[in-house]
C-alpha cells in the first residue's frame, strides 16, 4: 500500500508524521509550491510547528506524485472535498480514498464518503474520524479512532496499514453513521463553546451535550446510521472530547461567540458550515433539531448566545425520551 495524504495541515502532517515513524513512507501533499519548499528545508509546517517532520515523509506539490499513491487520505476541509475529487476524478479512479474530515457538504447535504463515491465511483471510499487532536497524534500521544469502510477486507487492510504503536484503530462497516458523528459533534461543541463563553456554566454545558446528542442520534438514525455507532468513538467520544476541550477550534469559536469577541476567519471551524446543512437536512426531513437549529442562527448572526438559550429553555416541556 504506497499512502498519500492530500492537505498539509494539521491533522494530514500528524496523520503523516505517525505513519511515518511507524516505518511507513508517506507522500505529504499541498497546494501551496513554496509552503512545500519551505517544508522540504526545515521539516516542520505552518499548523504544527513543534513537530519536526520525520525522514519517511516526502512533501510534495505535484499532484502527480500524490496520484501515485494507491490509497489517499483526504485531510482537506470538509467544503473543499468535493471540488478536489470532482475536478481530479480521471487520476483518482480506482483508488482507495479515506475521508478524514468531518462535516456534511453544503452543496449536496451529504457526507464525504457520498461525495468521493458520487465523483469517483470507481474508487473505494473509506473514513477514518474520532476523538483525536492533530498535535497529540504528531507528539505519539495514545489515541483511538474509527477506521469505517463498507468492504470488509478493504476495511481491515487499512485498519492493519494505519494503525501505530500509538494510534489504535477500531474498524466499522457503519461509514454513514461514523461519518456524521463527527460532523455533527463539530456543531454541538460551537454551542457548547458559546455556553461557556457566555458564563452560563457547567450544568447548562453538560444539558447541551445530553441534548446535543439525542439530536446527533435523532439525525443520523434518520439517515440510516446503526444507533451503536453513534456510541462509539466516532460519535460520543469525538462529542465529549470536541465540547470539553479548549484545544478544539470549533469549541473555542463557540467561546468567541459567547464573549461577542472576534475570531480568526482562516481557522478551519468545521461545524459553522455543518450546522447550516444540518438546519437543511432537518427542515427536508421533518425532524426537531432545536440546538442546531439555534446554533446555526449564532454562527449567522441572527442570534445571541442569551437569545439562543432564551430560545431553548422555553420550549413546551416534555419527555426525555422524545
Ligand atoms: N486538526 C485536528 O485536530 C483534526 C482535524 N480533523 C479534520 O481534518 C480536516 C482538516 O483539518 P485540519 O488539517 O485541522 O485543517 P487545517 O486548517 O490545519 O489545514 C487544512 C489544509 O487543507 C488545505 N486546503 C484548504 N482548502 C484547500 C483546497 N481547496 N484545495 C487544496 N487544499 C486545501 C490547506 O492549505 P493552505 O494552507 O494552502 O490553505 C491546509 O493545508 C477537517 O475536516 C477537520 O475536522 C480531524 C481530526 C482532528
Ligand atoms: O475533530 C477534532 C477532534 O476530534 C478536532 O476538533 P476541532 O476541529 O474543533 O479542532
Amino acid at each position: 500500500m504506497r499512502i498519500g495524504i492530500a492537505g498539509a495541515g494539521a491533522f494530514g502532517t500528524a496523520l503523516a508524521v505517525t505513519l511515518a515513524q511507524a516505518g511507513q513512507a508517506v507522500t505529504l501533499w499541498a497546494r501551496d509550491a513554496e509552503a512545500v519548499e519551505e517544508m522540504r528545508r526545515t521539516r516542520r509546517v505552518a499548523r504544527l510547528p513543534e513537530i519536526e517532520l520525520p525522514e519517511g515523509i516526502e512533501p510534495v506539490s505535484e499532484l502527480s506524485s500524490l496520484f501515485a499513491c494507491d490509497t489517499i487520505l483526504m485531510a482537506l476541509p470538509a467544503q473543499a472535498t468535493r471540488v478536489f475529487v470532482t475536478e481530479h476524478a480521471g487520476a483518482l479512479a480506482g483508488k482507495v480514498l479515506v475521508a478524514c474530515a468531518k462535516g456534511i457538504d453544503l452543496h449536496s447535504l451529504t457526507g464525504q464518503t457520498a461525495i468521493i463515491s458520487e465523483a469517483v465511483p470507481s474508487a473505494t471510499p473509506a473514513l477514518l474520524t474520532g476523538p483525536s487532536f492533530a498535535a497529540d497524534i504528531a507528539r505519539g500521544l495514545p489515541t483511538a479512532l474509527t477506521l469505517a469502510c463498507a468492504d470488509d477486507g478493504c476495511g481491515a487492510a487499512l485498519q492493519q496499514a494505519l494503525s501505530t504503536p500509538t494510534l489504535r484503530l477500531y474498524r466499522s462497516a457503519d461509514v454513514i453513521g461514523a461519518e456524521l458523528g463527527g460532523a455533527l459533534k463539530n456543531v454541538i461543541a460551537i454551542a457548547c463553546g458559546a455556553c461557556i463563553g457566555a458564563g452560563l456554566g457547567d450544568s447548562a454545558r453538560a444539558a447541551l451535550m445530553t441534548r446535543g446528542f439525542a439530536e446527533m442520534q435523532r439525525l443520523a438514525a434518520s439517515l440510516g446510521a446503526a444507533p451503536e455507532t453513534l456510541m462509539g468513538l466516532s460519535g460520543f467520544g469525538d462529542l465529549v472530547l470536541t465540547c470539553s476541550s479548549e484545544l478544539s477550534r470549533n469549541y473555542r469559536y463557540g467561546l468567541a461567540l459567547g464573549r461577542g469577541e472576534a475570531f480568526d476567519s482562516h481557522m478551519t471551524v468545521e461545524g459553522a458550515a455543518t450546522a447550516r446543512a444540518v438546519t437543511d437536512l432537518a427542515a427536508a426531513r421533518g425532524l426537531d433539531l432545536p440546538i442546531s437549529a439555534v446554533t446555526a442562527r449564532m454562527v449567522a448572526g441572527d442570534l445571541t448566545p442569551l437569545q439562543a438559550l432564551d430560545a431553548l429553555i422555553n420550549r413546551p416541556l416534555k419527555e426525555e425520551r422524545e
